[in-house]
């Protein structure tokens, strides 16, 4: 994930807010959930003042039932809201939820009944449903990305900030209701009446504000036609002429499409190049516009598919996988403290005071962990955070089901909020950077549908836990202790909690690099970073899958990456093969310099740093852009050649030289490496003709480089495939497919024929299939 400056700052909150559509989303944010607050008050006291004359199950019933009532809905509809995220222009449905739900609450008191409360009740939170997945979609298309968790922050800030504020309001509305009786006399329950009048005006406020936002006629969808542009800036994509090629006009690896500015007097080779790429784009669109026809019928989607794509698409990467898991987690936990909280404090003798305490300081630390979290822990790993601060939630709320003491369970309830706010708000910037704009509505809509599902059950179920394992006085000794049923299911919840957070932070830890969590910490802890952006977030969650072939002089690498794209192609994966050095232009003069025999006395360190600072430009011009549209990129030599050469061949520390090259390369990390093993000599007896700068060391140095390859192999035997590069080609072709073949994505998806389709295969100079 990128680091974006978290909020905490004044000026942090302004950078956001600065932006004007923004801006006005926040506003119209704040306004409904001040809304929604307020009425949830308003309709329970209602509830409660409609029944007063009937039996206290009724008057229980009557009040539950709000709540039951707005939860309900979620269960029944947040597929299909999902769906009018995705499918329908989000800025109208926002507006017309707002509008809809305003004339709701405003019928309530005109109607005065409590069947219609608890109807028009459940009809707005119906129409919540499609409001908040199309506003959660919406957030992405307003801000940068970089800027996407400060966003967040602000929202999740206004979305539980405004509860005390909301119940400050209503307070004072219900301290003046002698007052507003006598000013308003038509009115039974002034304060309430006057909530849900307020709470109706926001939401109008809300859709004239929505109305004027920028957002898209309908949501983004992915173009299959040009795939590779998406990422980049770039305008045109030529198959190469590989070998052929002046290196001083391509900027391209071998056999790799590249972006070329096309000649103004371009060859017959080029001439002909351009002119099949253009055939094939041109064959690309036909097939794509074919392919849409047939997934739309006549334009309009088949709306289960999309639903059936949407949880499909939640549970495909381990990313999403984990933060779903964490938020579900994250949900089962707090509905077992709203169901026994109550309970819990009249057991510690605190009564309405103290669930008034608790409630704030679960609010106060919730706020806390939103703005102070990602501020305090800004070098920290956002996927290890998010598992980390549900952990912590988990760890504290144990303690304060153990330990059954009022001051501590308050002091544990911020720690709590704390971690489930910290951890909130991570989980939605995350899910809101890696899951596509085509199928983020679905994706929210399900995490909000099932989140709902997991809170009732827990509501719903832990009182029953918390009665079954009832209340016990242990004594040893002296001692005693007071066992709470209700504090049984705190801890219940606190062990469910701090599993879920191991498991996703499993999931979402797989990819980031392998820095150990307590050097991380404790760097984070005093601001200095320990990772780059390449080795967290963003760039671990590439979808394509990053190989390296290694190996001394005259090992076969270069055979064996022409044989895998071969096969990676048939197969139907998009493929770009690359080389360092000089995979860029930058690099080709680096290659020239590095490899020149003319080039006597190069210092060890400049000649590791010339090495490094070509894989900065490959990473960044080629390798990065590949991975990110989902390409395998399969690079002949990558870092572990400098800690071989210039770590071992020239005995340089390799730690330092693993250090600049981290930093060069952001972190990036192969998925595999392929060491292709062989005694130097036969390497080298291998090279036809003359031999280069390095080439030309001494046997013992290419000893020294083949030694140093396979102890990094034996450090990770996890990354690396070590091959007898004596075998025959075919064999060791075979040994690496075995090996790569399970770390592959799913064979390609069918909107993606443009994106294979497109990419020259190697030994084809035509870039035709
Ligand atoms: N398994 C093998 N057995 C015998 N010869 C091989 C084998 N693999 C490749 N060769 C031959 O060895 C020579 C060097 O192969 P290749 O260029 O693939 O090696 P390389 O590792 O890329 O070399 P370099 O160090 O120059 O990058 C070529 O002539 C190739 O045909
Ligand atoms: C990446 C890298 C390479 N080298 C050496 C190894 C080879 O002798 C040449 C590269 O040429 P080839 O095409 O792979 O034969 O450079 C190195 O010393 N350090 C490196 O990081």
């Amino acid at each position: 994930m990128s680091r974006s400056a978290p909020l905490g700052a004044p000026g942090e909150a302004r950078s956001v807010l600065a932006n004007p559509p923004f801006r006005r989303l926040w506003i119209s944010l704040s306004l409904s959930s001040l809304g929604d607050w307020l009425s949830l008050l308003a309709l329970m006291s209602l509830a409660t003042i409609l029944t007063m004359d009937a039996s206290p199950v009724v008057q229980y019933f009557a009040v539950s039932g709000v709540v039951l009532l707005k939860i309900a809905p979620w269960l029944l509809l947040s597929p299909f809201a999902g769906v009018v995220a995705d499918r329908f222009d989000r800025r109208l449905t926002m507006v017309a939820a707002d509008v809809l739900r305003g004339l709701l609450y405003v019928s309530i008191p005109v109607v005065g009944r409590l069947d219609w409360l608890l109807v028009a009740n459940f009809l707005a939170e119906c129409v919540a449903i499609f409001w908040t997945p199309a506003k959660d979609a919406s957030v992405p298309n307003l801000v940068p990305r970089k800027k996407l968790e400060q966003a967040n922050q602000l929202t999740l800030l206004t979305a539980y900030g405004t509860a005390p504020v909301a119940a400050g309001l209503f307070a004072l509305l219900a301290s003046l209701s002698t007052v507003l009786g006598m000013l308003f006399p038509a009115m039974a329950t002034p304060e309430a009446d006057i909530a849900l009048y307020i709470n109706g005006l926001t939401f109008f406020i809300a859709a004239a504000v929505v109305w004027t936002l920028p957002l898209p006629g309908r949501p983004e969808r992915a173009a299959p036609a040009a795939p590779a542009g998406a990422d980049d800036d770039r305008t045109e994509e030529v198959p190469l002429p590989p070998q052929e090629a002046d290196p001083n006009e391509l900027t391209a690896p071998i056999g790799q499409a590249a972006t070329l500015e096309v000649p103004a007097v371009p060859s017959e080779q080029e001439r002909k190049a351009a002119e099949r790429a253009e055939a094939k784009a041109r064959r690309q669109e036909a097939a794509a516009e074919r392919r849409a026809a047939r997934a739309s019928g006549d334009g309009q989607a088949n709306p289960l598919r999309t639903i059936w794509e949407g949880w499909r698409f939640a549970g495909s990467t381990p990313l999403v996988r984990g933060l779903m898991l964490g938020m579900l987690g994250a949900f089962a936990a707090g509905g077992a403290v709203v169901g026994v909280g109550r309970v819990f404090v009249d057991k510690l003798e605190a009564g309405n005071a103290g669930f008034g305490v608790l409630f704030g300081a679960l609010f106060a630390g919730m706020a806390l962990g939103m703005l102070a979290g990602p501020r305090t822990l800004r070098e920290f790993s956002r996927r290890r955070l998010f598992g980390l601060a549900l952990g912590t939630a988990g760890v504290a709320l144990f303690f304060t089901g153990l330990v059954p003491n009022m001051v501590l369970a308050a002091v544990l309830t911020a720690v709590v909020g704390a971690g489930a706010g910290l951890a909130w708000v991570i989980g939605l910037t995350l899910m809101g950077q890696e899951v596509q704009d085509e199928v983020r509505g679905r994706t929210f809509a399900f995490l909000h549908a099932a989140g709902r599902l997991v809170l009732l059950g827990a509501v719903a179920l832990s009182p029953l836990l918390a009665a079954a394992i009832g209340d016990h006085t242990l004594s040893v000794r002296d001692l005693t202790y007071d066992f709470l049923g209700t504090g049984a299911v705190l801890m219940v919840a606190a062990v469910l909690a701090v599993v879920v957070a191991v498991v996703s932070y499993r999931q979402m830890n797989a990819d980031a690099g392998d820095v150990p969590l307590m050097t991380e910490l404790l760097a984070a802890l005093r601001g200095v970073p320990v990772r780059t952006e390449a080795a967290d977030g963003e760039d671990t969650a590439l979808p394509g899958t990053f190989v390296v072939l290694e190996g001394g002089e005259g090992a076969g690498k270069s055979t064996q990456v022409q044989q895998l794209s071969v096969w990676l192609r048939e197969e139907g994966f998009e493929v770009v093969t690359t080389r360092e050095p000089g995979a860029t232009k930058l690099g080709m003069r680096l290659r020239a310099l590095l490899l020149d025999k003319e080039q006597t006395g190069m210092s060890p360190r400049a000649e590791a740093l010339l090495y490094a600072s070509d894989r900065a430009d490959h990473v960044h011009q080629v390798i990065l852009p590949a991975l990110r549209r989902g390409a395998i990129v399969i690079s002949d030599r990558y870092v572990d050649s400098t800690l071989a050469y210039q770590g071992a061949g020239r005995e340089l520390p390799s730690e330092e030289i693993a250090r600049v090259n981290d930093w060069a390369t952001g972190g990036l990390v192969p998925r595999l490496t392929v060491l292709l093993d062989l005694p130097a000599e036969d390497g080298l007896s291998r090279l036809g003709g003359g031999t280069d700068r390095i080439e030309a060391e001494s046997q013992d140095f290419h000893e020294r480089v083949r030694r140093g390859f396979r102890e990094l192999a034996d450090a990770a035997p996890e990354r690396y495939l070590v091959v007898d590069a004596r075998e025959s080609q075919e064999r060791v072709t075979r040994e690496i497919q075995r090996r790569l073949r399970p770390l592959l994505p799913d064979p390609v998806p069918s909107d993606s024929e443009a994106i294979t389709g497109m990419m020259p295969v190697v030994g084809d100079p035509d870039g035709d299939d």
